[in-house]
């Protein structure tokens, strides 16, 4: 029996045009001015500290690449969520949520069944997208929050140390993404998996063995 869901947000609860086309692009134009502008921040400090261990170098440009890379490290992850909460304050960026998960949340919301958030993105990042959506702040639809400090999200310990964080068993737990490689991590971990296919974003895979739907309007907990 499902006690929990856990949800990606990229390309699930959100499209994945909003985080490429509209986040990663503002984090890239405004990362050199935010850095400059925080000499003495201890948190931004932090980051490129630990950028520069990552790799050695300039943290700016290494953090750049990154952002064109689509790297899922934990700094920039970190970084981003600084720059971005700037953008939703001002009004510049609002959280997309695709509208059948607004509803579907709610309705599990309404039902008592937990539901968690398991992104790349920082947990400060996932907090203020759903903050900031065209229906106002929504973290009151999420029982809590787990980014890549975890561990990887391609990774199926992770998933087990989720499940020991929560409580339950992996069985237990329904896990919800758009990528493959995070549908079958989850699966190896024992938890019950949905993998999304939005239309116009990602296709169905042939011969995937696990469930594959268009949105949450299909997601049972049978
Ligand atoms: C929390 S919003 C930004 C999402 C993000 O930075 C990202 O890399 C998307 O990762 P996800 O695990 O949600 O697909
Ligand atoms: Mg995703």
């Amino acid at each position: 029996m499902i006690k929990a869901i856990l949800t990606d947000i990229e390309g699930t609860t959100s499209s994945l045009s909003f985080v490429k086309e509209v986040l990663f692009p503002y984090s890239k134009k405004k990362l050199r001015d935010f850095v400059r502008k925080h000499p003495d921040d201890p948190e931004v400090q932090r980051i490129l500290r630990e950028v520069q261990e990552i790799e050695p170098g300039n943290p700016i440009e290494t953090l750049l690449r990154w952002i064109e890379e689509d790297r899922k490290v934990a700094p920039l992850k970190e970084l981003q969520g600084l720059i971005w909460e700037e953008g939703y304050r001002s009004g510049e960026l609002k959280g997309h949520i695709y509208e059948d998960a607004y509803e579907k949340l709610k309705e599990w919301h309404e039902r008592g069944i937990p539901v968690y958030v398991y992104s790349s993105g920082s947990v400060k990042a996932q907090e203020l997208l759903f903050g900031h959506t065209e229906h106002g702040d929504l973290n009151y639809l999420f029982c809590g929050y787990f980014d890549t400090r975890i561990g990887n999200k391609k990774d199926p310990e992770s998933y087990k140390r989720i499940a020991k964080e929560l409580g339950l068993k992996p069985e237990e737990i329904l896990f919800l993404s758009d990528n493959p490689e995070e549908i079958e991590a989850a699966a190896k971990a024992g938890m019950k998996v949905v993998r999304f296919a939005r239309e116009g974003e990602n296709e169905p895979i042939k011969d995937f063995p696990y469930p594959q739907v268009r949105s949450f309007y299909e997601v049972t907990l049978d």
